[in-house]
């Protein structure tokens, strides 16, 4: 069965069409022009089963809905007590966004032991899983960019900075990213304490700020390109 899954995320909307185990095709386009999805669906196999996950709000969901074919099998995806060997320990499993719980069986189909799946993108989401297949909870901060954006909007006198990640930054540039880095940092390496002591116990980083702060983790961590996307496609093969 043909695939089209669709993470739609507050900053770009990523997409792949997987057939046999495989993904044949994969892209990204702005969440802001989710229209232009037109485009791209025109070029995806007829009678795929397409697979929606969505956190940008009702207008980026209805504009996506309207991009797809008329009578497309199509699913909205949201997050669920259980699913492919995880289960949902947020308090009201409903409540979780989408697309970290695709992460979490996007990671789960990667891995069987302890896990922090990290989602790097407009927002910073770090969340526990557990050897046994538990989501055992996580947190949510502004992203890389955000942070760095937020610094910008709201002083006089910082930019939006470019610059590099130092342990004592002598320049304004180097303190902005060097700060936000750290705290993006901080807070993974924070949270990974919890499994630290588990045998094979690893960070798992998916999104488009992943690349950005795998290089200074001073824990097991590697970038997992399209974990959302995995997740999706697993969930699709299991309904
Ligand atoms: N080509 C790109 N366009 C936009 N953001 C990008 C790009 N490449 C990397 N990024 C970084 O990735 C972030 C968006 O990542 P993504 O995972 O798509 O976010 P979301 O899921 O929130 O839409 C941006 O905040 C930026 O830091
Ligand atoms: C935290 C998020 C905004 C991350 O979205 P993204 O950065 O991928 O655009 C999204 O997962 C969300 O809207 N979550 C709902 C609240 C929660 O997960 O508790
Ligand atoms: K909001």
């Amino acid at each position: 069965m043909t695939i089209v899954a669709i993470d739609a995320g507050n900053t770009r909307i990523k997409w792949g069409v997987r057939d046999g185990g495989q993904w044949l095709a994969n892209g990204a386009l702005p969440t802001a022009d989710a229209a232009a999805l037109v485009a791209v669906a025109a070029g995806w196999p007829r009678g795929a089963r397409i697979v929606l996950c969505n956190v940008a709000g009702d207008a980026a969901r209805d504009a996506i809905f309207g991009a797809l074919p008329a009578g497309a099998d199509l699913r909205l995806f949201v997050a669920s007590a259980e699913c492919c060997g995880v289960s949902n320990g947020y308090a009201r499993p409903e409540q979780l966004g989408a697309d970290r719980w695709a992460a979490l069986l996007g990671a789960r189909g990667r891995c069987a032991d302890a896990c922090l799946v990290v989602c790097a993108g407009t927002a910073t989401t770090i969340d526990v899983l557990a050897a046994d297949g538990r989501f055992r909870g996580g947190v949510i901060l502004p992203g890389f960019d955000l942070m760095r954006a937020s610094l910008a909007r709201n002083t006089a006198q910082l930019p939006f900075a470019e610059g590099h990640f130092r342990p004592a930054p002598t320049n304004t540039m180097d303190a902005i990213v060097s700060g936000c880095l750290a705290a993006q940092l901080g807070a993974i390496e924070r949270m990974f304490a919890a499994i630290a002591g588990e045998p094979g116990a690893r960070c798992l980083l998916t999104g488009g700020a992943a690349p950005r702060l795998i290089h200074d983790l001073n824990i097991p961590a590697e970038v997992a390109e399209n974990l959302v996307l995995d997740g999706l496609a697993r969930y699709a093969a299991a309904t």
